[in-house]
């Protein structure tokens, strides 16, 4: 089974004025990135490139400036200086809607679904606007567990079905680079391997962007890999390189 019809035959696609984009280029390509909270900068001159299909792990201590560098990509936080290029047009001046309309797809670290609401109100709102309601049976099938929560309420799911859902709502975008901020926190750990497969089977499919605690796990879904130190990228390579290299310890450790 395979993600929901690709978003290249989608209607706003023919309207686009800027000329095709190669399906060889890289699906997000970021050069020079400054970021971070009114005056406090948290992301110093950040440069970093995703390929199409394939999963990239971005790894680093805590408040190195992970879900920073997210949000920024997500258009949840103006950029202070930078270049975010997505799908081949530039990005960092985009509302955070129109880039996920162009396929950009983020699960935010926090809670990402409206817990009082049912798990199918909430896919229901995943789909919102689309006429075609088929995205729904692909989540279904591709997270058994929210086939059988379907009229409960996503506030009593558990941490790991909670996850699902949120990453079941943003598939419903069809997105082309789907960005998840820590899909295994709070999860059981009997969960987390389950949520790794469907992170291995989903970046066959898509480009995806893996911020990840479980750094084994992250290695281990990921081909490629960014270390981040102090808002910049201090170690890079192929994730068996970087797992082998002495000097992740030191960029991890507190
Ligand atoms: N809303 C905010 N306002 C001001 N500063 C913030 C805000 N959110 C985060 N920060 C600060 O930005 C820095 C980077 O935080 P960020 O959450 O991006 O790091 P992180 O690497 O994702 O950490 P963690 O692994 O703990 O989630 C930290 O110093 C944090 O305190």
């Amino acid at each position: 089974m395979t993600a929901p019809s690709p978003r290249s035959s989608a209607p706003h696609a023919c309207r686009r004025s800027t000329p095709p984009v190669s399906d060889t280029a890289p699906i997000l390509q970021v050069d020079k990135l400054s970021s971070g909270y009114g005056r406090s900068r948290v992301l110093f001159d950040l440069s970093l490139t995703v390929g199409r299909h394939g999963a990239v792990a971005i790894l680093g201590r805590n408040g190195v400036g992970k879900s920073t560098l997210l949000k920024t990509l997500a258009g949840e936080i103006r950029p202070m200086g930078g270049v975010i290029r997505f799908d081949g047009i530039e990005a960092q001046d985009e509302s955070t809607e129109r880039r996920a309309r162009r396929g950009l797809g983020y699960v935010p670290q926090e809670q990402a679904v409206f817990g009082k609401m049912t798990v199918r109100e909430n896919l229901l709102l995943g789909a919102i606007g689309q006429r075609d309601k088929s995205g729904i049976d692909y989540v279904l099938d591709f997270f058994p567990k929210l086939a059988q929560r379907l009229g409960q309420a996503a506030g009593t799911l558990s941490g790991g079905e909670r996850k699902m859902l949120a990453i079941g709502r943003a598939l419903l975008g069809r997105p082309k680079l789907l960005m998840l901020d820590e899909p295994t926190e709070g999860v059981w750990i009997g969960v987390i391997g389950e949520i790794a497969d469907r992170l291995r089977q989903l970046s066959t499919e898509m480009s995806v962007i893996l911020v990840e605690q479980h750094i084994e796990l992250a290695l281990d879904v990921a081909r490629y890999a960014y270390v981040m130190d102090r808002g910049q990228i201090g170690l890079e390579g192929a994730a068996a390189d970087v797992r082998n290299d002495p000097r992740l310890l030191k960029y991890l450790s507190p």
